[in-house]
């Protein structure tokens, strides 16, 4: 079973240093991890980090995976289109990297099963280039999906989705997480949505750690004022689950 652990994890783009001192406990197979924290704050950088695409002091420790190098897969913010794919090749193209590039019956069973339940099979012969900003969002996690990562980094995945799609892919994602033992981070805007669907919450604000814990224990009205700078309130909804209300910008 794979599991993740941050150590004195740090990021720096050249020698300008944007994240640093995070440390994070084990986290165990099939666990979410919502990352959250204002715009800016280096959620993105800290991805990258743990992805291996920026250096920076600390050690991210894998343990438990024996996939090597495609033990981590990483959903980026913004993915380009590239006009030449149909979003069947990309999706193709991204599972076989890093590994024989002869087609398997189970490689079109696994893509096959990923636009299904991604509600994007429609796409499939379409060009990347012709998509939505939902739709390439979506596209963008089939093929960090296609690759049965055991941790995977999403950031912002949902950012660009109608609310049906949203609750939609959230879902998934969770229950892939739960039956393969993956570990999930995702990072959030909306923090109902890490209230939801995160085991975990892990708060970021100017670089640094500033909590790491359950949702409801992270996500309170005072750490909302303090870091998020609103005044809100977490309360009940008709489901018993806790919700942030904002009800106005902090002085
Ligand atoms: N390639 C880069 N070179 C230098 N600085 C960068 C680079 N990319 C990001 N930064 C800076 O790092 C800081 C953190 O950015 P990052 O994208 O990690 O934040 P974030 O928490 O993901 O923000 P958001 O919620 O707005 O997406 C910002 O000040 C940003 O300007």
């Amino acid at each position: 079973m794979v599991s993740l652990q941050l150590d004195n994890v740090g990021a720096a783009y050249g020698r300008k240093a944007i994240v640093s001192g995070v440390s994070v406990p084990a986290i165990g197979a099939g666990a979410v991890v919502a990352v959250i924290g204002p715009n800016a704050a280096g959620k993105s950088t800290l991805f990258k980090r743990i992805a291996g695409l920026v250096k920076g002091p600390g050690a991210v420790r894998v343990s438990g995976s024996g996939k090597g190098r495609n033990a981590i897969g990483y959903m980026p913010q913004d993915s380009a289109a590239n006009a030449v794919l149909s979003v069947y090749e990309s999706l193709l193209l991204a599972r076989k990297q890093g590994s024989s590039w002869s087609v398997a019956d189970d490689d079109l069973v696994y893509i096959d099963g990923v636009l299904h339940a991604l509600n994007i099979a429609e796409l499939s012969f379409l060009d990347l280039g012709v998509l939505s900003g939902g739709q390439r969002q979506l596209v963008s996690m089939a093929q960090a999906l296609v690759r049965e990562p055991d941790i995977l980094l999403m950031d912002e995945p949902t950012s660009a989705l109608d609310l049906h799609r949203q609750v939609e892919v959230l879902e998934f994602v969770r229950r892939q997480a739960r039956e393969r033992g993956m570990i999930v981070m995702i990072a959030l805007h909306d923090l109902n949505q890490a209230l939801r669907f995160a085991d975990t919450v892990l708060l970021i604000d100017q670089g640094a750690m500033r909590a790491c814990g359950a949702p409801s224990a992270v996500i309170t009205a005072t750490m909302l004022r303090q870091i998020y700078r609103v005044e809100a309130r977490i309360e009940k909804c008709s489901r018993n689950l806790d919700h942030v209300i904002v009800d106005t910008a902090a002085a």
